[in-house]
């Protein structure tokens, strides 16, 4: 489990987010959503320690992570895998090097035993054989997928995804959803996912936090998003007149 405790970040005179106190448990998809400028990419970074909270703290279970020298902030970083936006794969880089990646920086595993590795996460996000393609050679949706097989290659306890469903297609996005909803589940990890897809809210949000304005305007399950009369949750979830109609049908007023 994660925690965040009363999370204040400024950049010099604008406060961006004004005291995040929540949780982010293990074994489920822990959402954070939120209109664009919301603060959602500053948070993600701030857990992960790629950028420090102006003030307030960051628990990974019983370690508070700004209080960790430089040895014990890497071990936390090899319990930690991340999906950036836009899959951000190294373009000169065949696939299994780009897998291959973090066990060579991390790992004094031999070049067979990461190859096993490599092999085992491309069979888990059902692309084995793509070995030596380069990720121009592949689709945006499969890039993801190899995005995925390289986040997950250390058997990290912790994935971060930052917007994993920008530039898919509808379907595209239900495949990378459920496929880190299904690797969160196997493997027990703590997954938080930045997102403004209300498709993936409806589908994984299993713990969700919504900001406004650098603070938590709501927070809940998918399964209470659509009777909740949060007229911001409201408001993000259901921006247009169509999805409001869908809305109210469901709810058979
Ligand atoms: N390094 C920085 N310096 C100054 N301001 C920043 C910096 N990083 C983020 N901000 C500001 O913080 C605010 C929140 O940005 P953030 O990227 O977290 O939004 P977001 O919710 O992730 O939006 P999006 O969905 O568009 O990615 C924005 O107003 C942004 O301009």
């Amino acid at each position: 489990m994660i925690r965040t405790k009363d999370i204040f970040k400024s950049f010099d005179e604008k406060e961006v987010l004004k005291g995040i106190t929540t949780e982010f448990y293990q074994g489920k998809t822990n959402l954070i959503i939120g209109r664009s400028g919301a603060g959602k990419t500053v948070l993600l970074k701030l857990l992960v320690g790629l950028l420090q909270p102006t003030s307030g703290e960051v628990w990974y279970g019983d370690t508070n992570f700004f209080n960790l020298n430089k040895k014990e902030v890497r071990a936390i970083r090899m319990q930690v895998g991340m999906l950036f936006q836009a899959s951000a794969l190294f373009d000169s880089m065949t696939v299994e090097e780009n897998i291959r990646f973090p066990l060579d920086m991390f790992t004094n595993m031999t070049y067979k035993e990461k190859r096993k590795q490599v092999d085992s996460c491309l069979e888990r996000v059902s692309l084995s054989g793509v070995n030596d393609s380069f990720p121009s050679e592949i689709s945006g949706g499969m890039q993801k997928r190899v995005g995925i097989a390289r986040a997950i290659v250390l058997n990290p306890r912790y994935l971060f995804c930052d917007e994993p469903n920008s530039g898919l297609d509808p379907k595209t996005s239900i495949v990378i959803d459920e496929l880190i909803l299904d690797i969160t589940k196997e493997k027990n990890i703590t997954t938080v996912i930045n997102t403004h897809d209300m498709n993936s809210v409806m589908e994984i949000g299993e713990n969700i936090i919504l900001l406004y304005q650098g603070e938590i305007a709501w927070r809940g399950h998918r399964g209470e998003v659509l009777e909740s009369d949060n007229e911001t949750l409201q408001d993000f979830i259901f921006a247009s007149p169509f999805l409001q109609r869908l809305r109210e049908s469901a709810l058979g007023k």
